[in-house]
């Protein structure tokens, strides 16, 4: 039998469950909690992010997707300490995103962070070879002095030799491809060890067969360094590849993909499964993908229904 009336004791029960359940996000490496980034230009507002939720945990391979002027570059800019939300929370690796000192997103920047961007341009120093813009990131933030300089050296020689790009380490930016450069790109924004490595559509530029040797390096510094990555991509091919792809519509976390691999009991012949999900706030709100409800005409108002094990949502049939 259910009471109706709770006594003293089971409110005070109540508030402390309450109090002990793990707070959102408690255990990712990255946190947006219902993050706002808003862009005034001439009185008009752009509402950029509109209450983005996501989380990451460490050592995961993500890509994140979704239509030009989703928001995923804003915040890409925001996780990477180059800009700062609106409102709402942001946290990475123990680092509150709203609250950094000018110092602390400095620190922050250098320490916590590998960037890579998409013009190849941007990422190396021209008049550097491969091994020395891979050791500069060291140089800025380390000791300096021969010894260290010989340890610099070592290190950049060891992340060229894991990319897979040894051979490139005394040519300068223009005596490579594009690929190659992409790589020095990943081996130099690794070079400080970052929690994590954030590159905004580092193939957008790349042919497809480039595209993939570049997104493999990826993958290694992924599982041979546990380096968490967050990947912005155009790129269906590179978004195939990964476990996890978020999509992002019109400022807020929409739909995600989960892949995982089965393996047939019978043949031992290993396939792909993907999955779609939705995400649930924790106001209960959830976004449809448009291509569902455009198929079967909903709009304003739908009719939810709520199943053992299942809620289903069916078309307006209120003036039936
Ligand atoms: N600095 C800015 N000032 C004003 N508006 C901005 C600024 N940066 C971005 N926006 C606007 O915010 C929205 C999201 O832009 P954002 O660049 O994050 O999208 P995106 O998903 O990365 O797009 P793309 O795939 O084209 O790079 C767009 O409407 C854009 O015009």
């Amino acid at each position: 039998m259910t009471t109706t009336n709770p006594t003293l004791a089971d409110l005070a029960h109540r508030a402390t469950e309450h109090l002990n359940r793990p707070a959102y996000g408690h255990d990712a490496l990255i946190t947006c909690d219902r993050l706002v980034r808003i862009f005034t230009t001439d009185g008009i507002e752009v509402q950029a992010l509109q209450g983005l939720d996501l989380l990451v945990r460490e050592g995961e391979l993500m890509a994140l997707v979704g239509a030009s002027g989703s928001g995923k570059s804003t915040l890409m800019n925001i996780l990477a300490g180059l800009d700062t939300p609106t409102a709402g929370a942001a946290r990475v690796a123990g680092h509150d995103l709203l609250t950094m000192t000018a110092k602390d997103r400095l620190a922050y920047r250098r320490d916590t962070i590998g960037f890579v961007w998409q013009q190849t341009s941007r990422n190396l120093l021209p008049y550097l070879t491969a091994a020395q813009n891979v050791a500069l990131p060291m140089q800025l933030t380390g000791s300096h002095g021969r010894r260290s300089r010989r340890a610099h050296t070592e290190r950049a020689l060891e992340l060229l030799e894991l990319l897979g790009i040894a051979e490139c380490r005394d040519r300068r930016p223009h005596q490579m491809s594009g690929g190659q450069q992409q790589r020095v790109a990943i081996g130099a924004a690794l070079a400080n060890s970052p929690s994590v490595l954030l590159a905004d559509e580092p193939t957008g530029e790349l042919d497809s067969h480039t595209a993939e040797q570049v997104f493999a390096a990826f993958r290694t510094a992924n599982e041979a360094l546990g380096t968490t990555i967050v990947i912005v991509t155009h790129d269906q091919a590179v978004a195939g590849e990964v476990r996890r792809t978020v999509a992002i519509r019109d400022g807020r976390t929409s739909t995600e993909v989960l892949r995982r691999s089965e393996v047939d009991e019978t043949t031992g012949h290993e396939t792909v499964v993907a999955r779609e999900y939705a995400m649930l706030d924790r106001a209960g709100r959830l976004q449809l993908p448009a291509e569902y409800t455009e198929s079967l005409g909903m709009r304003d108002r739908v009719a939810l229904e709520l199943e053992p094990d299942h809620i289903a949502v069916w078309p307006d049939d209120s003036d039936r």
